[in-house]
């Protein structure tokens, strides 16, 4: 029997979405389809009766100004939202910035797909000489960080996100929905696949077939294992989430940008 609902959502699509660049620790703003994504996603929350108790964001920006106009949307903007980097994206190494058509023409389509979805391998790491190094590491919301600066990550597979993913959710987010409140979880692409590969068990194999829409809710119904008693849901037009999804895995296609 379901005890506890979670909702997982990727935040609504950021500028580097729509120009199909790896923006991961970048912090990229939302485009103006994103804003309308996140209104959307909070007034069918509202529509379909769903009430916050809180919400866990990452530090970046989309993700934040996600979790702010879903919870105007609903009504419901007293709901405390709660930050921590350890719900960043996936750290994407030395791809940040770059095109996923050019480099799916460059290193072919196999390559690309196993840098975004596969489990355990890490793309190559970012150094000093990237054009965005500086910014991610010299911006000050990463001294805020339970780590040390240096400690942070130069780049990630979805196994390495989960690692430092599952500290926060059993000691910060699990107490919460063990209280019983509803958790709105406003995070990434990847954040999210890791997080649901984990709660549903997923195979390192299955989850490369997993990929998630921007500003689509994912309502998980948990037993008081925090197991899923049932098979995620997708919130909204199954239609359209279906073409998002496409959408999403077809940006790994090979194509010169214009
Ligand atoms: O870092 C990014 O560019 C995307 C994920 O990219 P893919 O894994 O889909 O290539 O993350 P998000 O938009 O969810 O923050």
């Amino acid at each position: 029997m379901s005890k506890y609902r979670l909702f997982l959502l990727r935040h609504g699509e950021g500028a580097w979405n729509k120009e199909n660049r790896f923006c991961s620790w970048v912090d990229q703003k939302l485009s103006e389809d994103g804003v309308k994504e996140a209104r959307d996603c909070g007034r069918l929350l509202k529509e379909q009766g769903y009430k916050f108790d809180l919400v866990f964001t990452s530090v970046l920006s989309r993700s934040i100004h996600t979790a702010w106009l879903v919870l105007e949307a609903m009504g419901q903007e007293w709901v405390p939202v709660v930050k921590s980097w350890r719900l960043n994206e996936r750290h994407y190494g030395s791809l940040i910035g770059l095109n996923r058509a050019d480099m799916a023409l460059q290193h072919g389509e196999e390559k690309v797909k196993l840098w975004r979805r596969s489990y355990a391998i890490t793309p190559p790491p970012i150094d000093e000489s990237h054009p965005h190094f500086l910014e991610i590491y010299n911006d000050r919301r990463y001294t805020t960080c339970d780590v040390p600066k240096e400690s942070l990550p130069r780049a990630e597979s979805l196994k390495e996100v989960l690692d430092r993913m599952l500290p926060y959710w059993n000691s910060t987010v699990v107490p919460e929905i063990r209280k019983g409140r509803t958790v709105l979880i406003s995070g990434h692409g990847n954040s999210c696949r890791a997080l649901l590969k984990h709660l549903e068990g997923i195979s390192d194999e299955d989850i490369v077939r997993v990929t998630l829409p921007t500003g689509t809710p994912v309502l998980l119904e948990l037993d008081e294992n925090l197991k899923p008693v049932k098979p995620r849901q997708l919130l909204g037009d199954q239609a359209k989430i279906q073409a998002a999804i496409k959408k999403v895995e077809d940006q790994g296609k090979a194509k010169a940008s214009t």
